[in-house]
């Protein structure tokens, strides 16, 4: 069954539904991060090919993700291969979907990052376009609230939208809206309910399907 919950569509195919987890699914998705973060392949901050350092930090599940490609073995952290993507999460992917476009629909995410963002940290507009496959991103947010820029598949200006992710928020974006730039301009310190079991900063959890065999 497919309860009704208020959502809004930033555009076509891209719906944020705000207070879509609990707060014990909070708690179990930190949880479920905290233990990915230290390995097998440990949180890291990723390098880009020119040298940068973002400044998120990021584990992978599933497929590890190194600009701008997806690999089973972690070359650039330690080489080992990342954490199995769980049943669970498989599950907690599809009921998003569902909830965010409001019908069932078969989704089989294989792979999901997670973000995790201190009081400084950002994230450039950018596309999500390693993927294979044109199924739906899914988005889950725990902590600091942040400004999340969801803009136009054009280009990485306006026009965009400015929307507030809150602790348990989830957005999906996928159809026309798959290959949007996005990004994180800032996060809020201080705004999130320290009871999801993360004191401080935000974490942000992404699964997609790589169309990866
Ligand atoms: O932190 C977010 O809300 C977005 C993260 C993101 O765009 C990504 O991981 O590709
Ligand atoms: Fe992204």
């Amino acid at each position: 069954m497919v309860i009704p919950l208020p959502f809004r569509e930033i555009a076509p195919g891209a719906v944020h539904v705000p207070g879509w987890l609990s707060l014990d699914q909070q708690r179990h998705l930190v949880q479920a991060c905290r233990e990915w973060a230290k390995g097998p392949v440990p949180i890291r901050h990723t390098v880009l090919p020119g040298g940068g350092v973002m400044s998120v930090r990021t584990v992978c599940v599933g497929w590890h993700w190194q600009p701008y490609r997806y690999t089973r073995l972690a070359h650039d952290v330690n080489g080992r291969r990342v954490a199995e993507f769980p049943a669970w999460l498989k599950e907690l992917g599809r009921r998003a979907l569902a909830d965010a476009y409001g019908k069932e629909m078969p989704y089989d995410p294989d792979t999901a990052l997670i973000n995790f963002y201190d009081g400084q940290a950002r994230m450039g507009m950018h596309q999500d376009k390693d993927e294979r496959a044109d199924a739906p991103v899914v988005s889950l947010s725990v902590g600091d609230a942040c400004l999340f820029r969801f803009g136009n598949t054009e280009t990485r200006g306006k026009p965009y939208t400015d929307v507030r992710l809150e602790s348990g928020d989830l957005f999906v974006f996928g159809g026309p809206s798959r290959l949007a730039y996005h990004g994180v301009p800032k996060v809020y310190p201080g705004t999130g309910d320290p009871a999801t079991g993360l004191a401080a900063g935000r974490l942000n959890l992404t699964m997609r399907v790589t169309g990866l065999g």
